[in-house]
């Protein structure tokens, strides 16, 4: 099957058919590092890596940009009320992304290119846009006219009557539903030179360039929120073929997380952090959460749901481990027909999850019937779909912090070992008070036995994360 995407230009699914056989070019709008990620604000990071690495999977090879954005009216006004320099703000809050994108083993793009450091093309693409008569300088900025382009409004469905561009008046503006290229220089503001004068950029040419730049003129995929698609990137694309680029053949858009129904925003106040929401569960626990609707659905949260999401991934994880323990060594095998066909459908992430939990249903099945040859085979085609869902419970990426305690659970096995053969002998003698007492003094210590076909395991009983609160962090 060809992978098809929901491409939001054209309002339909449409086969993926790449612009050089075998590559794939993907952009992606990045943070505006203005402060503390909340769990919206990674979503698109996470639905977008399974596009890419189902992309790799299925043998392309992909160029990943996704920018950052580090000049913005709100990055200065942040700073500037801390008392704080501009660049200390945006490279601390730069690194707080990177940092949840790390957490949750997000791919790191191929390239990270930032809105400061690619001032020189988007001063080439103002200079293409004037000359081709769709810009004009004004007292120092300077404007896209948007009537200048008869496709204006073709991505998101605007009437032109209706576009209103969210930006103040702007000296010299000859249209009010022109937008801001260009910004003229303020006083204490950082600032550039340009052939119009100094100023900064304004934030839809910033993707515009960087995408060309790094992608050519014409790319792939261009992904994001569900919120840029007007102005951010109705304004990108505007920019783009006016200046001559063919830009983006596809366009994907991902729902936001909703709190109450309403998007977790800090400006309405009900936003959860990452480190907070790391406080109830692990970070593979919440990128399963984060992962598990379709991205173009908007994701409610609630506590509930994000510990029903972290069961079931811990039910998948559970599942690897009893494998590897009792069938022997679980390598990333092949994933299943009905996996690649839930992917190749918009990834349908939803319907690949029921897969995998099929999957995990028979394979316990196997397992207790003594078939541990399907069991590793099963577990092996698991691996592979979490992989590529990003959620590999056996990936090495989650277990650093288990490679730490690896050492001392194989100690702890040892000790438990003997103390469970004891339990054996004195069972098989008869002696079932010495083997209650065995197993009681165990589970005192949070340890859990079970008995299997494969005789006893054990393991250490889930610490109850549950009980932890979290409230909704203020606005700011
Ligand atoms: N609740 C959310 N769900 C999904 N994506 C979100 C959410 N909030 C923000 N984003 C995305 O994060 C990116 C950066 O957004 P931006 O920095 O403008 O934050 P914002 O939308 O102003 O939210 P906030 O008011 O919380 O800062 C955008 O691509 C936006 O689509
Ligand atoms: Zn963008």
């Amino acid at each position: 099957m060809t992978l098809r995407l929901y491409d939001t230009e054209t309002r339909a699914l449409r086969d993926f058919r790449p612009l050089t056989p075998g590559h794939a070019s993907v952009y992606l709008c990045g943070a505006t590092v203005q402060g503390e990620p909340h769990i919206g604000h990674v979503r698109s990071g996470v639905a977008f890596d399974v596009l890419r690495r189902w992309l790799l999977a299925t043998g392309y090879d992909v160029a990943f940009v996704r920018n950052v954005t580090d000049i913005d009216d709100k990055i200065l006004r942040k700073a500037d009320e801390a008392g704080r320099p501009w660049w200390e703000w945006k490279s601390t809050y730069e690194r707080a992304f990177t940092r949840a994108y790390d957490q949750l083993g997000v791919l790191p793009p191929s390239v990270e290119p930032r809105a400061t450091g690619h001032v020189t093309q988007m001063v080439e693409m103002i200079e293409r846009l004037i000359e081709r008569g769709h810009a004009y300088a004004a007292s120092g900025n300077v404007y896209f006219d948007v009537l200048s382009y008869p496709g204006y409004g073709a991505l998101s469905g605007h009437k032109l009557d209706d576009v209103h561009q969210g930006e103040s008046a702007g000296e010299g503006k000859r249209d009010p539903r022109d937008f801001t290229l260009w910004k003229a220089e303020k006083p204490g503001e950082p600032s550039w030179p340009t052939p119009w004068g100094r100023g900064r950029p304004g934030w839809h040419l910033e993707c515009s360039a960087m995408a060309v730049y790094y992608l050519g003129s014409s790319f792939d995929i261009h992904c994001g929120g569900m919120d840029l698609v007007f102005p951010h990137h109705e304004n990108e694309v505007a920019q783009a073929k006016c200046a001559g680029d063919g830009f983006a053949d596809y366009w994907l858009h991902n729902g936001w997380v909703t709190m109450g129904g309403e998007k977790m925003s800090k400006s309405l106040g009900n936003v959860l952090s990452i480190p907070n929401v790391l406080k109830l569960v692990r970070p593979q626990e919440l990128r399963y959460y984060l992962g598990s609707a379709h991205y173009r659905s908007m994701l409610e949260y609630s506590e509930e749901a994000l510990h029903t999401g972290a069961a079931a991934f811990r039910g998948i994880e559970a599942f690897l481990q009893r494998v590897n323990v009792r069938a022997g060594a679980v390598s990333v095998g092949s994933w299943t027909e009905a996996f690649a066909a839930a992917l190749d459908d918009d990834l349908g992430v939803p319907a690949a999850l029921a897969e995998i939990h099929g999957q995990v249903t028979a394979g316990n099945r196997a397992l207790e019937s003594g078939d541990h040859k399907s069991a590793v085979d099963i577990a092996s085609s698991v691996r592979a779909m979490m992989g590529i869902l990003g959620v590999d419970p056996m990936d090495e990426h989650w277990n650093e912090a288990s490679a730490r305690s690896e050492a001392a659970t194989s100690a702890l096995d040892v000790l438990i070992r003997a103390e469970l053969d004891r339990r054996q002998q004195a069972k098989a003698g008869k002696d079932w008070a010495v083997a209650d007492d065995i197993r009681d003094r165990l589970a005192r210590a949070g340890i859990e036995v079970t008995d299997t076909p494969d005789g006893p395991e054990w393991a250490l009983r889930e610490r109850d994360r549950s009980k932890q609160k979290t409230n909704p962090e203020g606005g700011n």
